[in-house]
């Protein structure tokens, strides 16, 4: 099995974004070693109004501190941050948006959450997710593994004991599945949204939900289905954020075979107006997907 480095190096990455690539992906370690003395919710909140839990913090903190200090990173966008980082901003080659820490609420009961990471290349972290130079997870599960795409397919990493992350399935493509999970609360969901959820259980899709956006996702990157978290009555834009989780899951899904839609338009198209913007998500196999947005309201 190679390695990450072997891979983009066989896939002709650009030195500066490899070396970027695997050092966030070095930071799993240090990440994994935090969540037995962070176990507990800070006493802060962060722009999307949500308790922060000390992970959360703790792993923002030390990537921000790892991209600064690599010279490499001009601007940092993070889902825990209200203003956007100026690391070097006129010698950074990239721009990164980050999800520290997602699926804080699982943390206290030791299931799989992960990091979420876009690269774009320049200085401004408002971009169309279809520009993306690469996109990327680290999910904290039984294995640590890295689900990575830099434009050319979507690859899987798991970290072994030498700290290596070993190539386990290359150009992975995202079935037509039969399972789904959603957000929000039922009573809540809007006609369009619980009549097409109704219609996929008719047709026998089973429902996958952990509450952890990156986990969730995983599942449907590999047995295809559907993600959503969904607009709802008095939650227009839904809860999850366009820079920091639906564009580098997006830019993942959409190198699978997938799509992502905010249940018209392909959110890899949407130009982000604000750094902290919401947006409902529905990401999965391509079918599902053009069955949503053929939908009328
Ligand atoms: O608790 P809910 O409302 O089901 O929301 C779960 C969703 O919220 C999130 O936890 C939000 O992400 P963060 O944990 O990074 O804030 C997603 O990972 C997950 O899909
Ligand atoms: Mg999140
Ligand atoms: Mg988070």
């Amino acid at each position: 099995m190679i390695t990450v480095q072997e891979y983009l190096s066989e896939k002709g990455c650009e030195e500066d974004l490899a070396r970027l690539i695997c050092l966030i992906a070095e930071q799993a370690g240090p990440i994994r070693r935090a969540f037995i003395s962070n176990q507990r919710y800070a006493a802060s909140l962060n722009t999307s109004g949500e308790v922060q839990a000390e992970m959360d913090t703790w792993s923002d903190r030390h990537l921000t501190q790892q991209l600064a200090a690599s010279g490499l990173v001009s601007r940092i966008a993070s889902e825990e941050q209200d203003e956007v980082f100026e690391c070097n901003a006129s010698f950074g080659k990239y721009s990164v948006v980050m999800d520290p820490l997602d699926g804080s609420s699982l943390i206290a009961v030791n299931l799989a959450v992960g990091t979420i990471v876009g690269i774009y290349e320049g200085c401004s972290v408002l971009r169309k997710g279809k520009e993306m130079k690469a996109a990327l997870y680290l999910l904290y599960g039984p294995m640590t593994t890295l689900t990575l795409s830099i434009g050319s397919g979507v690859a899987l990493f798991s970290l072994d004991d030498d700290g290596r992350y070993l190539l386990m399935e290359d150009t992975i493509r995202m079935p037509e599945g039969t399972i789904y999970g959603s957000g929000g609360e039922r009573p809540k969901w809007t006609k369009k949204h619980a009549s097409f959820i109704a219609a996929l259980e008719a047709e026998g899709a089973k429902s996958r939900y952990s509450g952890s956006f990156v986990a969730d996702f995983h599942q449907i990157l590999k047995y295809g289905g559907l993600y959503a978290y969904p607009a709802a009555l008095g939650k227009p834009d839904g809860k999850l954020r366009l820079v920091f989780e639906a564009q580098p899951i997006g830019f993942l899904a959409r190198e699978a075979g997938g799509r992502i839609s905010n249940g018209s338009t392909d959110i890899l198209e949407i130009m982000p107006e604000k750094v902290h913007q919401k947006t409902p998500i529905y990401v999965g196999s391509r079918g599902i997907i053009e069955r949503l947005e053929a939908l009328q309201e």
